[in-house]
């Protein structure tokens, strides 16, 4: 195995060419290439069981590929330390869980080792201290530090999450339906957080899965739609989202609109349902029913 030393800046993020993935003698994936480079952001979008998580773990170097090949950072997977791959990627899954009752800065300090709970005999430098505190005021909760794990609202979790993958500096972003579970309020701050986030690191790569259109933040560069586990379109936003594309992805007639902001809106179009036929209106017959925790009815006893 090939140590891997810090991957020079002009190459591809990521580079995916021809790739399935088969579990179970079923394709997951088929036949996807993609690449990703320094200042791109990337959203993949599909319905349901599309296989928009499994492509994400193959991008993050979790998963490898049944044929084909993945490049991060001009790496081809299978010959490098995927370890040592990983950290120059922050892989955001908002079902993240930490081990033990830790608080939000010993979360986001943990993004240094990649671990659920803080190494033991393992302590951070002082530039790694100040580096967690930046990076929780930069996503806004440093109100919210010394606050444990399980007292933070899940927005205040999506927050502490970026900011935990952001610690050891990573070329690629990958987050896996960041706004999942959030109220409107908390889903426009996250995004807020990411849009501020790109624009402060211009070479930052983020590839970011959702079934929400209204879920993209407005710096969304590319995109790809993925239905059964193949790519249906790949490339710039404009050419991808459209309507006519984002409709076959779903399987369902979609309007899809871009704001004068930058973000996007789908409304479905509305299709004549058929409605089964109503079943003919029943004789009402009156049956005694005895109701839980009630005496069955009594039946009618004739008194002579
Ligand atoms: N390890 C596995 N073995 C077998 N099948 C799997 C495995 N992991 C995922 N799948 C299946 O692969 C398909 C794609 O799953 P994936 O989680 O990638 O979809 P998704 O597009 O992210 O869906 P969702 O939007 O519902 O999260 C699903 O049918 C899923 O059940």
């Amino acid at each position: 195995m090939t140590v891997v030393s810090r991957p020079a800046d002009d190459v591809p993020v990521l580079r995916a060419r021809g790739v399935d993935l088969v579990r179970d003698g079923r394709h997951l994936l088929q036949d996807i290439s993609l690449t990703v480079n320094p200042g791109e952001h990337w959203a993949l979008l599909g319905a349901n069981g599309a296989g928009k998580s499994t492509l994400l773990s193959l991008l993050g170097a979790v998963t490898h590929p049944s044929r084909g090949v993945v490049e991060v950072l001009g790496r081809t997977m299978g010959r490098v330390d995927v370890r040592e791959l990983r950290s120059y990627l922050g892989h955001i899954n908002p079902r993240h869980t930490p081990d033990g009752p830790l608080r939000v800065r010993d979360v986001v300090l943990t993004g240094l080792t990649n671990t659920a709970a803080p190494v033991p005999r393992w302590t951070p430098t002082g530039q790694e201290s100040e580096r967690a505190d930046r990076l929780i005021a930069m996503l806004g909760i440093s109100h919210r530090a010394r606050a444990t794990w399980a007292t933070l609202s899940q927005g205040e979790r999506g927050r502490a999450l970026i900011a935990r993958a952001l610690m050891p500096q990573p070329r690629l972003l990958l987050l896996d339906e960041p706004a999942t579970g959030l109220d409107l309020a908390a889903r426009e701050q996250l995004l807020a957080s990411i849009d501020a986030l790109r624009a402060r690191h211009a070479a930052l790569a983020t590839v970011l899965v959702t079934h929400h259109l209204e879920e993209l933040p407005a710096t969304t560069t590319h995109a790809m739609l993925l239905r059964d586990g193949r790519c249906l379109a790949g490339g710039p936003v404009g050419e991808v989202l459209t309507s006519e594309l984002v409709s076959a992805c779903f399987d369902h007639p979609v309007r899809l609109v871009r704001s004068d902001d930058g973000r996007w809106a789908a409304r479905a179009q509305r299709v004549p349902v058929a409605m089964p036929d109503e079943p003919a209106p029943a004789t009402a017959e009156r049956v005694p029913v005895a109701m839980p925790d009630e005496p069955a009815p009594a039946t009618e006893v004739a008194v002579v």
